[in-house]
């Protein structure tokens, strides 16, 4: 098995650009089952959950065709490596467990088959460990379309009796994935449906700028209310993915812990405003030019801060790994609440491993920043877990090794060169 080993020491100097989000690749790959023409799709970043993505497409009966340069988006230019899937020839709606069950994005093609083909098998998912993770949000939505779903020997069986219906829905808690799920089955409902308490992450309004391009009907993604006109058909058509936030953010971070000064390119500063508010806390200097941001620490040590994880825009779940590593060698003591999930703080045993003080009373950590850290063997048990135990080891003092790096796989493209870029030791070994 491959392993990452960090040396600390290097302030990051430079600029990086960002790949596209993997948050939102994932269910616009998913939606593009949806579609009677190929979709092609551009600013795919090469990641783990990508490929299955694709596998599962693929097994499904889609056409793949994976492009290396550069696809046309609306007549104008993509970015980066395109995708392009061509749902005309899907055969199956089964999505077996050995596909589902390192992913949890892949329940988003239960709410596509069961609209597009009218039913759908799907193995519950899996994904990172951070929590139980339930889906029932998934299937109340899909039940309130009409829908008829049972869970069984850990399926969940879908099918629906003429079109689905558009109707009103209330989610009882605000879920991202379950909010792609019902919006993607709404899209080809018959009638308008109204989802409330919806979740409003920028990957939302992406997949639905993606489904409005296809030729659906949505109003208002990115607020609590969206509202879904059901159309009959969706056409084939193309669609740029949003910068990734989370892995902007975590350049960011790496910036700022390490006192250095850098531009992250092609990112959507707008959809960080949390993120940046609490790195210009810790005592960053932010400048935004278009799709820019510059951070300068001006190899100041950080300043401990206090955060709530929350659905957005509130401060982001998949950043509080982060800001805990930065919060470890900060100056003063960070209060960090995890609100979303409730075992998402695998990373505090072994950032202790570097030397952090961290204290965990129930969904709290209180962190105590201390002057160094210093280097250890240490295990990445999800997917910003890794990437904290990375930043960590920029700041420690020797050669930190990461294993179980498969999670960084899931969401970072090309992390080694990257932080190489900025002038960082990060290298990947045989196990
Ligand atoms: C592929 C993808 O986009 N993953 C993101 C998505 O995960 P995901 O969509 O799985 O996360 P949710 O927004 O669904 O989870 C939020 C909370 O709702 C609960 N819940 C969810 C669904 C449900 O049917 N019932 C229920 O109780 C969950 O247990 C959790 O406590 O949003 C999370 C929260 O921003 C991010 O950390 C993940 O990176
Ligand atoms: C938790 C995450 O991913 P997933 O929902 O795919 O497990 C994440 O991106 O941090």
């Amino acid at each position: 098995m491959q392993k990452i080993v960090v040396e600390g020491g290097a302030a990051l100097n430079g600029e990086v650009q960002i790949s596209g989000a993997k948050n939102a690749v994932l269910p616009i790959l998913c939606a593009t089952l949806l579609a009677d023409g190929p979709v092609s799709i551009s600013n795919v970043p090469h990641l783990h959950d990508v490929v299955t993505t694709a596998k599962l497409l693929a097994e499904l009966g889609a056409g793949i065709t994976v492009d290396e340069g550069t696809i046309s988006v609306n007549g104008k230019p993509g970015r980066g490596r395109g995708i392009v899937v061509d749902p005309t020839t899907v055969h199956s709606h089964v999505a077996p467990y050995e596909l589902v069950k390192t992913m949890r994005a892949s329940v988003l093609v239960l709410g596509p088959l069961l609209a597009k083909f009218g039913a759908a098998e799907v193995s519950l998912p899996g994904g990172c460990a951070i929590g139980s993770r339930p889906v029932d949000q998934h299937i109340k939505g899909l039940q309130a379309l009409g829908a008829e779903i049972t869970v069984e020997n850990g399926y969940i069986k879908a099918h629906r009796n003429g079109r689905l219906k558009g109707a009103r829905f209330v989610f009882d808690v605000v879920t991202v994935t379950g909010t792609e799920n019902v919006l993607m089955a709404a899209v080809l409902a018959e009638g308008t449906s109204v989802l409330e308490n919806a979740a409003m992450e920028p990957e939302i309004v992406d997949l639905a700028d993606c489904l409005n391009a296809l030729g659906a009907n949505i109003e208002h993604a990115g607020s609590g209310r969206i509202v879904v006109h059901g159309v009959e058909r969706l056409h084939g058509g193309s669609h740029d993915v949003l910068p990734d936030r989370i892995e902007t953010g975590t350049f960011l971070v790496a910036a700022a812990m390490t006192g250095g000064r850098v531009t992250v390119r092609r990112a959507r500063p707008d959809t960080l405003d949390a993120v940046i508010d609490k790195l210009k806390q810790a005592g960053a200097k932010i400048e935004i030019d278009g799709d820019r941001i510059t951070l300068d620490m001006q190899g100041k040590r950080p300043r401990a801060v206090d955060l709530t994880t929350a659905p957005h825009p509130a401060f982001p779940t998949d950043m509080q790994a982060q800001f805990m590593a930065m919060n470890c060698i900060a100056d003063g003591v960070g209060v960090i609440n995890e609100t979303i999930f409730e075992n998402r703080f695998m990373h505090v045993s072994e950032l202790q491993r570097l030397g952090a003080d961290i204290r965990v009373e129930g969904h709290t950590a209180i962190i105590r920043g201390v002057e160094r850290l210093t280097a250890a063997p240490v295990m990445a048990t999800d997917l910003r877990a890794s990437a904290s135990l990375v930043l960590a080891g920029l700041v420690a003092e020797g050669a930190t090794t990461i294993d179980r790096i498969y999670h960084l796989d899931r969401g970072y493209e090309n992390l080694e060169e990257k932080f190489s870029g900025l002038g960082a030791s990060v290298r990947r070994i045989a196990g």
